[in-house]
């Protein structure tokens, strides 16, 4: 068994003394920040001006330009989208980083694939949580966690690992468990993991089960419910004690048709289909393409965002929710109303 942590078994003295440049403050961004601080932290936020550093100052962080930011830190963590971190990382980062300070990642894209190569005299590591942003930050503020790797690449100070451990801590992550990784696992992990089951695979799924059912004239509302609506109360039962308490719940009938139907859904077909996503993963394939749509001013990705925001099931989906005034609103919602009462404060 791979050795978990938590909080007990972590020291952050390390991180006390430090100042730590959070730079962005989007989805990891804004957690990272508000955690590290709520754990007692010294933290600025490196940022460009717009709507991300409205939204610190709201936050009550003193925000910089990035460059200011990294070069009056001991700590960076880098939380910029992965296909801009390059640029800015030349621009603003490089020239302003000390021997000696920690040059930190959530994510391996741009050391694993050799888009950022860091300088000799400062460590680098990563500290990934297993979640989205916006639930870092929520799980925190209810006393719980989201789980996070940390893995080392470069050990200057001979205190990178200490530092991982302490920054993880200081965003709840030891809460929930912190697990050793490499940047090469991580990576490559991470990637899969959103590819193939947690975003891809999941998204496909759900969509396919809607089509199946409207296609076959069963109302949109109840395909809805069905394959997307009730897909959060089954995976909260999986969350909380695995597949054996999920179904415990569902009924005995639904359980057989567990065993018998999914494996006709996703079988060994699907399973080399997930091994060749792995495989393009792993040779650098995935990576190229990734980054070469970014250079091209993201044709396909926009194209095919604007399809999936008109597809049916989000067109129902809006409609039913904002009849359910339980469900949580959505975190862009949620920002948006952040922005517009900032931008109200601002002017009166
Ligand atoms: N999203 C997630 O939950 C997870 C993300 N990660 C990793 O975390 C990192 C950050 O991702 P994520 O949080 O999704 O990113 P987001 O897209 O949510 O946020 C990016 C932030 O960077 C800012 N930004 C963009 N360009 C610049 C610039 N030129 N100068 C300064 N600030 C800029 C944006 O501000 P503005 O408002 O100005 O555009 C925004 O605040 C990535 O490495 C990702 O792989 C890891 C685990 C999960
Ligand atoms: C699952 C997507 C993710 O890897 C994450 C939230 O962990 C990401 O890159 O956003
Ligand atoms: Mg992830
Ligand atoms: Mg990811």
């Amino acid at each position: 068994m791979a050795k978990v942590l938590y909080n007990g078994d972590i020291q952050n003295e390390v991180l006390k003394n430090k100042k730590i440049a959070v730079v962005g403050y989007g989805s990891q961004g804004h957690a990272h920040a508000l955690n590290l601080r709520d754990s007692g932290f010294d933290v600025v936020v490196g940022q460009r001006p717009g709507k991300s550093q409205v939204k610190a100052e709201n936050d009550g962080f003193t925000v910089k330009p990035v460059s200011e930011a990294v070069s009056e830190s001991d700590v960076v963590m880098i939380l910029l989208p992965d296909e801009l971190q390059t640029k800015v990382y030349k621009e603003s980062i490089e020239p302003n980083l000390k021997a000696g300070n920690a040059l930190v990642f959530a994510h391996g894209f741009n050391v694993h694939f050799n888009q950022i190569v860091p300088p000799e005299n400062v460590d680098v590591f990563l500290v990934a949580p297993k979640g989205p942003g916006h639930l870092v930050r929520r799980t925190y503020e209810e006393g719980a966690g989201v789980p996070a790797l940390y893995g080392v690449y470069q050990n200057v100070t001979g205190n990178a690992k200490n530092l991982a451990l302490a920054y993880a801590k200081g965003i709840g992550a030891a809460r929930a468990g912190v697990l050793e990784t490499t940047f090469q696992e991580e990576t490559e992990t991470d990637l899969f993991g959103e590819q193939a089951v947690l975003c891809g695979g999941l998204t496909s799924l759900v969509k396919a089960g809607f089509e199946t059912l409207t296609n076959a004239g069963y109302q949109p509302e109840v395909a809805y419910f069905e394959c997307l609506h009730e897909m959060k109360l089954i995976v909260d039962l999986m969350y909380e004690g695995g597949l054996e308490n999920m179904r415990y719940s569902i009924s005995d009938t639904a359980q057989w048709g567990d065993f018998v139907s999914g494996p006709k859904v996703i079988n060994d077909e699907t399973k080399e289909r997930m091994e060749e996503i792995l495989a393009e993963i792993q040779s650098g394939e995935f990576a190229k393409g990734w980054i070469l749509e970014n250079q091209a001013n993201r044709p396909q990705y926009n194209a095919i965002n604007r399809q999936e925001n008109e597809h049916l099931i989000e067109k129902v989906g809006r409609e039913l929710r904002s009849l359910m005034p339980f469900v949580k609103q959505p975190v862009n919602e949620e920002e948006q109303k952040q922005q517009k009462d900032v931008k109200e404060h601002v002017t009166n």
